[in-house]
């Protein structure tokens, strides 16, 4: 009697053969590898400038003081390291209401900027651009006195930090506010002060309320004090809305598209593939995607290195092309061994 299976022609039912050797399996990958230069390294720099803090809830990561960067990044420089996004945590200095610390010229971020292009002239310089880290209130935007979001005082606000930045020698400035036109509003106080052609603005643009942001709320003290972020951040079932924003932000200006968190969220990475085909595709592996891996990890579910070359390699099967994730120093490691295939 012929069971259903002898009717598929034999060539077509077998695929063992197409992988059974790590170079066949070196074969299969169809499209690009990860690699050294795609991994932008998130670090958090307080205003206490010897700092060294251990973060609890993100293993091996930590609060700088501008002066121990140089110390920090050098070997990660020497590995490989080719880019960098600069997140301030003040703790020192009382926040406003509109988040005047965000551009304060003896601030970390500043102050950090200057400091990294002195000593790694070939590191590239990103600046995470929002106003929550520096905002009394913990929101990313300037609100009214009802608690909403005021949009327009908040963009010209993101804008002018984001000057700020780009004039201090920030390579890019990367807004995760999510306010709306602030690509446009950026973009135009880029080009008008001088550096339209030279800085790179690189938009969260679906950026979605998620719960895995927790771990970095904790390390740069901006949980907000009342009400949460989903008026501004994205609803997780919104694929339309995401759609939308991808598109907006490329039409206002921005010169690379990121998705974040990435691992719920990959089938957004490849809409934005489709809908962005020409430009760069970041995703940004958050805090407690990093802390899930690590717990996981820690709990004998798999082997640390595996997952968290897998969780890269599904972003980049899905359509990224830039990594930002707080395994930057181990994968610069990993690359220099042969691979797991
Ligand atoms: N606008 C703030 C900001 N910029 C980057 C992250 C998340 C980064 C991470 O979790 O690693 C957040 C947190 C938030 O929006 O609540
Ligand atoms: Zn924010
Ligand atoms: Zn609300």
């Amino acid at each position: 009697m012929n069971s259903d299976l002898n009717l598929v022609p034999l060539n077509s039912s077998i695929l063992h053969s197409g992988y059974q050797h790590p170079v066949t399996r070196a074969w299969a990958n169809q499209g690009r590898n990860i690699s050294k230069s795609m991994f932008m390294y998130p670090i958090f720099i307080t205003d206490d400038d010897d700092a060294e803090v251990s973060l609890d809830s993100m293993p091996g990561q930590k609060r700088w003081g501008v002066n121990k960067l140089e110390g920090f990044l050098g070997p990660l420089v020497k590995k490989g390291l080719s880019s960098v996004i600069l997140f301030g945590v003040p703790l020192k200095t009382p926040k406003d209401a509109q988040g005047t610390l965000a551009d304060d010229p003896n601030g970390p971020v500043i102050q950090a900027i200057k400091v990294l292009r002195k000593a790694f002239p070939s590191l590239y310089i990103a600046t995470d651009v929002c106003l929550c880290e520096y905002t009394s209130h913990g929101h990313c935007g300037i609100l009214h006195e009802d608690g909403t979001i005021n949009n327009q005082p908040s963009v010209e606000r993101l804008a002018e930090v984001a000057v700020s930045y780009a004039k201090a020698g920030a390579h890019c400035v990367a807004p995760s506010d999510m306010m709306d036109g602030r690509i446009r509003a950026i973009k135009k106080g880029l080009i008008d002060a001088g550096f339209g052609n030279k800085v790179t603005l690189m938009a969260y643009s679906a950026k979605f309320a998620s719960s895995l942001y927790g771990p970095f709320r904790d390390a740069v003290d901006s949980a907000p004090s009342f009400g949460d972020r989903r008026c501004y951040q994205l609803p997780p079932t919104a694929r339309g809305l995401a759609r939308r924003a991808i598109v907006r932000d490329a039409s206002e200006g921005a010169d690379v598209i990121m998705v974040k968190p990435t691992l719920p969220y990959l089938d957004i990475v490849a809409e934005a593939r489709d809908l962005a085909p020409d430009h760069p595709l970041a995703c940004y592996q958050v805090s407690g995607e990093f802390a899930m891996i690590h717990a996981g990890a820690k709990a004998g579910v798999y082997e640390l290195r595996r997952m968290a070359e897998e969780s890269v390699q599904s972003m980049v099967r899905a359509g990224a092309t830039i990594i930002l994730s707080y395994f930057t120093p181990e994968f610069l490691d990993w690359l220099d061994e042969p691979t797991m295939l």
